[in-house]
């Protein structure tokens, strides 16, 4: 089901769920709960595929986005140069072929939730994911939710191995 962004008119809301698919939304979040788009066949794995009319769509304060940052090990809250704030990781690889190996694999994922990183490859071989929602200028749970899924790619034979600690002396 090719998922549809913020800031689309939004269809009648259908069941309203609380718990995001891979995100537990913060009890300070309000009471906004999770419409999701009435589709032929929703497909549950796209969490990000329901519409977000309105409220559910709402720009999250650096309160909420810091609570959700807590379930998503290895990101950071980044605020751009226009104030935004965006969900940020650095996956460094093996390789420049890695990296885009990896850069392919989240393109995927993004393809088929409907919502997109930024990225950008540095010191040839890492890849700085960026993610904010571009139709409300800042962050939302969508972005969230797509970190989340970003975390539960396969990458572990893309990534840099660790480097061995020196031996106490
Ligand atoms: C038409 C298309 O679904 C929209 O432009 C989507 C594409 N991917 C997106 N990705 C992100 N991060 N934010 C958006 O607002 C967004 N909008």
């Amino acid at each position: 089901m090719m998922a549809t962004t913020c800031g689309q008119p939004g269809r009648p809301p259908a069941v309203a769920t609380r718990k995001l698919a891979f995100v537990t939304v913060p009890a300070t979040a309000g009471t906004a709960r999770r419409q999701r788009a009435p589709g032929p066949a929703e497909n549950p794995s796209s969490s990000t595929a329901a519409a977000f009319p309105g409220q559910l769509c709402r720009v999250l304060d650096h309160r909420t986005a810091s609570q959700y940052l807590q379930q998503l090990d290895g990101w950071q809250l980044q605020e751009d140069s226009l104030g935004r704030l965006h969900l940020q990781r650095t996956y460094c690889c093996r390789s420049l072929a890695k990296a885009l190996a990896l850069c392919d694999k989240i393109a995927a994922v993004a393809d088929s939730e409907g919502h997109h990183p930024d990225l950008h490859l540095t010191r040839h071989n890492c890849v700085t994911v960026s993610v904010f929602t571009k139709a409300r200028n800042g962050l939302t749970e969508n972005d969230a939710i797509l970190a989340s899924k970003l975390e539960r790619i396969s990458k572990q034979d893309l990534l840099a191995r660790p480097r061995p600690r020196c031996p106490a002396v």
